[in-house]
């Protein structure tokens, strides 16, 4: 079943130049679609669009089959809680006055009344809490500490959990390595992996690094310029039909 569905968007800052031009492109339940290009291509700005936090100008989003133009409230608060957000800079993305345990229950908290998890069980806070950490490969005494007090792959691990808790059908994966160092990226990635085949939930996942994609996804697609190039299954990488720049692309991979 097809998880999200984007039909022809556009999307522009100033008159002259489309930030996004006419891309379509589909997700389908417990698939990672991978979307590279270079700094600039419109990458952040397709995310935005999806996440609502940009006014489109032209084109649709269709979430489980509704077209997001015509959702009434409830559509939407759907689409929110089943669509979540992991950012580059995790320090950013957790608010410093809050202790982990907090953060993390954050999204349930706002959900609860709506939620019938299936991987979750919500027996009280404290337990929730471990779940979450447990399952992101933390240890539980992170709870009572505050972002400060984490490294940077530890507080993206947050963030991750924080973003499953849920158990949303999509999760847009802006750059989530971006800021950590090599090990830490690889080891996030893995957790990602994991976590997908575990809970079968669908990823958007941005990047500029082809071989991050590669590693994680089943499915990519490449921009330039606002425009979606190509887009193949990731054993079709090599395949001589891939577009020039896509070439290029891998040349540097
Ligand atoms: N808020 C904004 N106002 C005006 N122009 C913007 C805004 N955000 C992005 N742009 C422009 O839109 C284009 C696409 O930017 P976007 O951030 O989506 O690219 P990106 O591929 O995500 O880049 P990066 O990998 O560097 O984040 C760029 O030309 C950028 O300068």
């Amino acid at each position: 079943m097809t998880v999200i569905e984007i039909n022809h968007l556009k999307k522009s800052y100033n008159p002259d130049k489309l930030a996004v031009n006419d891309v379509s492109l589909s997700i389908e339940e417990g698939e990672s679609l991978g979307l590279v290009g270079e700094s600039g291509c419109g990458k952040s700005t397709l995310a935005r669009c999806l996440l609502g936090v940009e006014r489109v100008d032209g084109g649709s989003i269709t979430f489980n089959e509704k077209p997001l133009a015509n959702a009434n409230r409830k559509d939407l608060r759907d689409y929110r809680r089943n669509v979540q957000t992991v950012f580059q800079n995790p320090t950013a993305s957790l608010n410093p006055k809050l202790k982990i345990k907090d953060s993390l229950l954050d999204p349930y908290l706002q959900f609860q009344n709506e939620l019938q998890l299936e991987h979750f069980h919500f027996t009280s806070k404290q337990a929730f809490v471990e779940q979450l950490l447990e399952i992101v490969e933390l240890p539980k005494e992170l709870g009572d500490r505050y972002p400060h007090e984490l490294s940077g792959g530890q507080k993206q691990r947050v963030t991750i959990a924080r973003a499953i808790s849920i158990e949303p059908k999509l999760i847009v994966l802006d750059e989530p390595t971006a800021s950590l160092d090599v090990l830490s990226q690889g080891a996030i990635l893995e957790l990602l992996a994991t976590l997908q085949k575990s809970l079968g939930m669908s990823y958007l996942f941005i990047s500029h690094d082809l071989a991050a994609v590669y590693q994680l996804c089943q499915r990519i697609a490449v921009m330039k310029d606002g425009e979606l190039l190509d887009m193949f299954q990731k054993e079709d990488i090599y395949n001589s039909r891939r577009h020039e720049y896509t070439k290029e692309l891998i040349g540097i991979f």
